[in-house]
Formats: C-alpha cells, structure tokens, sequence
C-alpha cells in the first residue's frame, strides 16, 4: 500500500519550537529553513545528509544556529561597527508570500520566499530601509538553490553598502582528507595574520590545521573534494566574487562553547561572499547574489583526482546556475 506522499514545501515546528520550512523532492532529498535567521540547517541527498550542523547548536535567539547555512548581512566578519557578521543571521525571517516575478522560472515546486525588513529597532542599530528576499529551491535533482534580492527602500535618497557570506558549512567525514579546488593561484587576505594580503600557493587548499582565509576574484564554480566519501560538492556563484574558507580546528573548536571539541573533524565552510568590495546601492536599486550547490560522485584517476579541474561530465550533469 502507498502511502500519502509527504508535501513539497511544509511549515512545521523545528528544535524549541522555532518555524521552520521543509522542502521535499523525489529520491529522499530534502531541505530545512528556519525563519529565525532565514537559515538553512539541512540538505540531505538520498537521506544523507550534505551539512555540518554541530551537536551543540543552540536554536535559540539572540544567538546564531552552529551550522547550516548562515546569512551574513549587512557585514561579514567585523568589516564595519556591528556586530560579528551581521544581524541577518540572528533576526526572525517570515514567509513572503507574495514576492516579485523572478528572472529564472524554476520546474522545482520545493521552494520558499522568505523577507526580512528591519525593525524600529533595527533602524537605531543601521539606519537603512531594506527589503531582503531569499528564496531557497531544492531543484528536482537535490541540488539546493539560494537567491537573495536585496532591495534599497531608503526614501530620503540614501545610498547604503554592505558586504555579504553565505556561510555555508558543509558535513565532511574527515577534513584532514578534504581538498577545496578552483582557489589556487588566487589572492587571499589571511584572517589569521591580520587580514595580510598573500597568493595561494598550492594546487588546492588543503588543511592541516586551522584555516581562516579570504579569497579574492574568485571564480563562479568552486569544487570541495571528499576523498573518504568520495564526494564532490560543487559550488556555483553569482554576484559574490569572495570565498571564505574556514576550519577552527582544535584549540578555536574548544574555545567555542556551541562547537564539540572534535566536530572541527567533521565540517568545513566554504563561503560565497562579497567583501572586498562591499556593495553599493542607490535608492530603489536591488543587488542579487546567487549559490547553487550540488553533490556528485568524485572521479578518481591514477590514485589522484583531476586537480584543479572539475569533470566535466559530472559538472554538466547538473544544471547550471
Ligand atoms: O563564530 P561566528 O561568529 O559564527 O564566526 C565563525 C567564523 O566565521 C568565518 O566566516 C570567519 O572567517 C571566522 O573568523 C569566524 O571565526
């Protein structure tokens, strides 16, 4: 007997309570947003899950979720006098249930518009008027789509900027056999040495202990390579030149009280950003940034895998950005 097919897109309760959206597509994939922090905490792919979320997570304001996919907004990092990475991360989000026409038609029906607007509150804290819209898609294949919309609604004709992460952190099985490909021979601004300016020197990133880094100029599709899962995740990008690339490691891992001691193994961020130069917006004008993630199958030659190089194979089996 069949049962009844569970709902493309339901609101339901998440941990302590919170909103959260759930997105279905065939074959066991899935996705997860809350409406506090507009955040994605879980994809998973034939059941498996794709995201770190740590085991100490604590879903509950002010303090962001560990994991998932963070919105960083209006400041990545502490670029700027608010608090670390913005307030976006932090606020609760609602359902838009009437968002303008986008450019893109999807076939997916897993999708949700969420919108963020500030406060009076908010207002004190940054003096902008805002509209942001994020719609997040699980396409039919299981990859997971984010577009943000964010709109300049200032009407005493403020130009405002603002810089930008998706601070995505994906589930790895050990990082100590993780590889990020497509950032070699770039520019970075190492966190870790007072934001010094430096040129990345090996085929690919690879970590051994902790890094925290921020590419410039990157190109639009980044690869981070499993090894142990043999899993590639693949990242295309629009409208965010940056990538940051993050692993406490173990001494910032025991430092961080919503963090396991041991789960810096486990997880890596790679983050579509927009940094070094922040965005600026006129009254009325609306900035788009995009991220589509998909995980494929690694290909593996001669005991290495084709470095510096995605497959185009695979790559071209899902669709583009
Ligand atoms: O603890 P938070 O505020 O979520 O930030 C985590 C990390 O986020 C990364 O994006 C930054 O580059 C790191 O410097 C920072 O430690």
């Amino acid at each position: 007997m069949e049962g009844e097919k569970a709902p493309a897109v339901e609101v339901c309760k998440g941990v302590n309570g919170l909103d959260k959206v759930v997105l279905r597509e065939a074959r066991d994939c899935s996705a997860e947003v809350y409406l506090y922090g507009g955040h994605v905490t879980s994809w998973k792919n034939d059941g498996e899950e794709l995201l770190f979320v740590s085991n100490k997570a604590i879903f509950k304001p002010p303090k962001a979720i560990r994991g998932g996919i963070p919105i960083c907004f209006p400041q990545f990092s502490n670029f700027g006098s608010l608090e670390q990475h913005g307030f976006a991360r932090n606020k609760q989000w609602s359902i838009d249930t009437d968002p303008p026409p986008f450019p893109t038609v999807t076939s997916s029906r897993a999708f949700v518009d969420l919108i963020l607007k500030p406060s009076e509150e908010d207002l004190k804290i940054w003096p902008n008027s805002y509209e942001f819209r994020l719609r997040v898609t699980l396409g039919p294949g299981g990859d997971l789509m984010l577009t943000s919309r964010i709109r300049n609604t200032n009407t005493e004709g403020k130009t405002f900027s603002f810089t930008f992460a998706y601070h995505t952190y994906f589930f790895v099985s050990d990082i100590s056999e993780v590889r990020v490909e497509g950032l070699e021979t770039l520019d970075y601004l190492d966190n870790l040495q007072e934001r010094k300016r430096f040129t990345e020197q090996g085929d690919a990133v690879v970590f051994e202990s902790e890094v925290d880094k921020i590419y410039l100029s990157t190109p639009a599709k980044l690869a981070i390579l499993d090894h142990e899962k043999k899993r590639t995740f693949v990242l295309r990008k629009d409208g965010l030149p940056d990538a940051v690339v993050w692993n406490p490691w173990d001494k910032k891992a025991k430092a961080m009280a919503d963090f396991g001691d041991d789960e810096y193994k486990h997880m890596v961020c790679v983050e579509a950003a927009a940094i070094e130069k922040p965005i600026e917006l006129k009254p009325n004008e609306e900035w788009t940034g995009r991220l589509e993630l998909s995980a494929v199958p690694s290909s593996y030659f001669s005991g290495h895998y084709f470095s510096g190089q995605l497959d185009p194979e695979k790559v071209l089996q899902s669709s583009s950005i």
